[in-house]
């Protein structure tokens, strides 16, 4: 990462959706972080727990329940029409699963040429070169323009998904779970050309991910989600080497260790019961009922999301400053 400027800046961001006349999910709740120019912020948690509403939210996606979103020094969903379609050629998103995220019916060359269609960016033989070179950028080819997303294999897919992100030239990337549905020999080489389109354009990541083992490799700070809010929020080093919310210490036991000696020996931290429902969750810290050292407070008040230490922050009652 290059610099510490801010580029967007979440402030107490919720996305709570109406399910019935009584009840509402609370898919994002109360959230605050800051994503700087140039870096790779990973957000990691359990399936369910608001990841990828969040990094909707924060591209405009979805309107926001309270909470700002400033993007640059502006409030995203302050924007009128005009601005909005200013910022939809600033953030982009490359979807998790590359055999869905595709219109089959489309080539390869339409796909990717879409987003240059809808700016009026290109046209005709700029157009087509630019489309040539975004392929060749994201290791294809040119003659793989006018086959269709069938032809290819997931890894060769997501790398359309990237070319198609690429095409308008985007500062911010939502990257939500890339390499969650490809070959492992593959998820490499995916993270590999998004690291290194990052150092060449200068992109900034939000890199959705549901377990910490990848996001280490490629995130310069991480937060961890659990049901809605955020639990911990610092730098990959800090959370590798210090977790301090007991959901992180769960998740970071749980990566499988290659070596099979340590492996055997390694000390898992198990996490009781199902995850709550997000659905009129009930008072207090959301991860009380399934942790071990919850106390009568954890169940009454909501902990406040302190800084403990320099790019450390934590919610949790066990851990005061
Ligand atoms: N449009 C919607 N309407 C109602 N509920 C929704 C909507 N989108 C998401 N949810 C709910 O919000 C919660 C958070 O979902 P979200 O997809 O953001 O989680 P996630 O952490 O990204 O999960 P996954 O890893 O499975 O994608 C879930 O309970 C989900 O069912």
């Amino acid at each position: 990462m290059a610099t510490k400027e801010v580029l967007i800046e979440v402030k107490n961001l919720k996305k709570h959706f109406k399910i019935s006349k009584n009840s509402v999910l609370k898919a994002v709740d109360n959230v605050s972080f800051n994503i700087y120019k140039g870096e790779t912020l990973g957000l990691v948690g359990e399936s369910g727990c608001g990841k990828t509403t969040c990094g909707k939210t924060v591209m405009g996606l979805y309107e926001a329940t309270e909470g700002e979103v400033i993007y640059d020094g502006v409030n995203i969903h302050k924007f009128n029409n005009r601005e909005k379609k200013e910022f939809a050629k600033k953030a982009q998103i490359i979807f998790q699963d590359p055999y869905s995220s595709l219109n089959p019916r489309m080539t390869v060359g339409d796909i990717i040429g879409e987003g240059i269609d809808i700016h009026s960016l290109y046209k005709g033989k700029e157009r087509e070169e630019k489309i040539f070179e975004l392929l060749e950028t994201v290791g294809l080819n040119r003659e793989h323009v006018s086959r269709f997303p069938h032809e290819f294999s997931g890894g060769q897919r997501q790398r359309i998904g990237i070319a198609r992100a690429l095409a308008i030239e985007p500062d911010f990337i939502v990257c939500d779970e890339p390499i969650s549905a490809l070959d492992v020999s593959i998820q490499a080489q995916v993270v590999n050309l998004l690291i290194e389109l990052q150092r060449k354009r200068g992109l900034t990541y939000l890199f959705i991910a549901h377990d910490l083992s990848m996001i280490k490799h490629i995130s310069d700070r991480v937060g961890v989600m659990y049901l809605g809010s955020m639990v911990e929020f610092t730098t990959s080093e800090n959370l590798y080497k210090k977790p301090l919310h007991p959901y992180t210490q769960a998740l970071l036991s749980a990566i499988p260790i290659p070596d099979p000696k340590e492996e055997k020996v390694k000390k898992r931290i198990p996490i009781d019961g199902e995850i709550p429902s997000p659905i009129n969750s009930p008072p207090g810290c959301k991860f009380a009922s399934r942790c071990k050292h919850a106390m009568e407070i954890c169940t009454k008040e909501v902990p406040e999301f302190i800084e403990v230490e320099k790019e450390h922050f934590v919610s949790c009652h066990m851990i005061r400053k």
